[in-house]
Formats: structure tokens, C-alpha cells, sequence
């Protein structure tokens, strides 16, 4: 049995809220099979993936676009955590909602866009029906999140750990420990191993999980407005052990609009609360504090 909670959503019914709770309560992650995403399209959205990557870095640059890297191309070694130096071993391409910033896409491979906008709103629609079913036990209205989070700022990160560099910084690895930013985050499994979490008593602990599943992480933004009853989870992505090769996956970051309000729930109120604060704001703050702003 795997430290990380699995739940079936097809079959969860009634159970769904109380149980991703207490998931994300105990081991702030959870991983969410049969949830309902075509996986050969999946597979159609990896295989592009994959052949952007593989482009000539001069080809993947002219993607850049600003500083901030909410869209667009990201170049290997350009991020770090916020508490760590050294720059991570990734990079990576955002895609986000056309309305809050426009997209850019490559023009190479030519499924590109068809595919990864398709699985931006798969992803979106799966992660409010997840947060959805947490306004029970959390005990807010039901349609607390579709107020904050509908036509969100949320972001899809398509991320590339290429084979690991004889001259690679040896205080960087794939991915240094971090909270994720925003509400929850939901990955579609990763071609290969390495995604680990700090366990509430600090131990470093793998996650595993079918092929076809998806992993749910909580994020600050829950943290904040559950005044830490969800804490956002600590996790990394070490350096492989085994064969060097290429690892991919797809973290989608599910944010509030930028204009919603983060506010503690009353009920989680106890005088320790953080002040109220725009999506928008906390966001600038912590993009500042991870090189990206
Ligand atoms: O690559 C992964 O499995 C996780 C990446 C991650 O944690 C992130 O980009 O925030
Ligand atoms: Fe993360």
C-alpha cells in the first residue's frame, strides 16, 4: 500500500469530499484514478509534448516571451525554488488562459496546440470538480471555488528534465523542494520517477502511482484560506538513479482569477490568520521570489 491515498473518482460517490480531505489533510497529496480523461489523447498530448522539446534550443527561444514566464517557453536552468539558489534542472513551456495573458504557441509540432489546449480544459474542469466535492467537509458553500477559481489564472506547465549534465550545478537537482503556489495542483503521472514529498514527520517519501492516474497536491493559496487545516505540501524531484534519461511531466496549476480575494474562512479563524489579499498579488510576490518576476 502506497503511503499516498489512492481514491477511484467514478466510484467515490458520496465519499469523495471527506476522503480527498483527509488525504490532503494527512499527507497533503492524493492520487485520483479513473477520473474520467481520455488516456490515448493523453498519450497524443505526451507524444507532442516530447517532439517540442526535442527542437534545437534556438527554435524552443524564440518562445520567450517577457520575463515573467507565464507563458511560453522557459529556458533550462532559468528557475529555482524559493528557498534554494541553484537553479533547477528543467524547462519548460505555460500555458494559461487566453484572456488573463495571451498564449503563444510553436509552430512545431503542428499537434501542439490542439492537444495541450485540450488538455488545459480537461484538467480545469477535472480539479474544480475536486474542489468541488472538498466545499463539504470543508463546510462552505458548494459553489465557493466556481466564485474564485472559474476562468481562473491557472496554468498548465509542461516540464522537460533532460538527462542529467556532467557539468550540472551539483547543488541543483531536477526540481528543489517547494510548495506549489496555488489552490491544488493536478499532475498527470510523469514518464518516469523521481517526484517525492516531505512527509509531516520530515521524511523525504516517493510517491507512486498507476501510470493513468492523476496526483492532486495541495498548494499555498489552500493553505492560506484554510488557515493551514489544508497545508500546502513540500515535495521535490530528485536526480535519477538509474538510467540517465529524459524525464516529462505535466503539472496543472489551478489559480483563482487574479481580482479573487483570498480570504481565511471564517471557520478556520483563530487570530492567527494572514491579512486578505488579492490571487493577483500573492502571486507577484512569489514569482519574485523564485526568479521569475
Ligand atoms: O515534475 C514533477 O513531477 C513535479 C513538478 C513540480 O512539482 C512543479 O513544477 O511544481
Ligand atoms: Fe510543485
Amino acid at each position: 500500500m502506497s503511503f499516498v491515498p489512492q481514491i477511484a473518482l467514478a466510484t467515490a460517490g458520496e465519499d469523495l469530499g471527506q476522503r480527498l480531505y483527509e488525504a490532503l489533510a494527512r499527507t497533503g497529496f492524493v492520487v485520483v484514478t479513473d477520473h474520467g480523461i481520455d488516456l490515448s489523447r493523453l498519450h497524443d498530448a505526451y507524444a507532442a509534448v516530447e517532439a517540442f522539446f526535442a527542437l534545437p534550443e534556438e527554435e524552443k527561444l524564440a518562445y520567450v516571451v517577457g520575463r515573467d514566464g507565464q507563458r511560453g517557453y522557459t529556458a533550462f536552468g532559468r528557475e529555482h525554488a524559493k528557498d534554494s539558489p541553484a537553479p533547477d534542472l528543467k524547462e519548460f513551456w505555460h500555458v494559461g488562459r487566453d484572456a488573463i495573458a495571451p498564449n503563444v504557441w510553436p509552430e512545431r509540432p503542428k499537434s501542439f496546440s490542439r492537444e495541450v489546449a485540450w488538455l488545459y480544459e480537461a484538467l480545469d474542469e477535472l480539479g474544480l470538480k475536486l474542489l468541488r466535492a472538498l466545499t463539504g467537509p470543508l463546510e462552505v458553500p458548494a459553489d465557493t471555488f466556481d466564485e474564485i477559481a472559474e476562468g481562473g489564472n491557472s496554468v498548465l506547465r509542461l516540464l522537460h528534465y533532460p538527462p542529467l549534465s556532467q557539468d550540472a550545478d551539483p547543488a541543483s537537482i531536477r526540481a528543489a523542494a517547494h510548495e506549489d503556489i496555488n489552490l491544488i495542483t493536478l499532475l498527470v503521472s510523469a514518464s518516469a520517477s523521481g517526484l517525492e514529498l516531505l512527509d509531516r514527520d520530515g521524511t523525504w517519501r516517493a510517491i507512486e502511482a498507476p501510470a493513468d492516474a492523476v496526483i492532486v497536491d495541495t498548494g499555498d493559496m489552500l493553505a492560506r484560506i484554510t488557515n493551514d487545516h489544508l497545508p500546502a505540501t513540500t515535495h521535490r524531484v530528485v536526480n535519477p538513479e538509474g538510467p540517465n534519461g529524459s524525464r516529462y511531466s505535466m503539472p496543472f496549476f489551478l489559480h483563482p482569477r487574479p481580482d479573487a480575494k483570498l480570504a481565511v474562512f471564517d471557520q478556520f479563524k483563530d487570530g492567527s490568520e494572514a491579512p486578505d489579499i488579492t490571487a493577483g498579488e500573492f502571486l507577484r510576490q512569489r514569482l519574485e521570489a523564485i526568479g521569475l518576476k
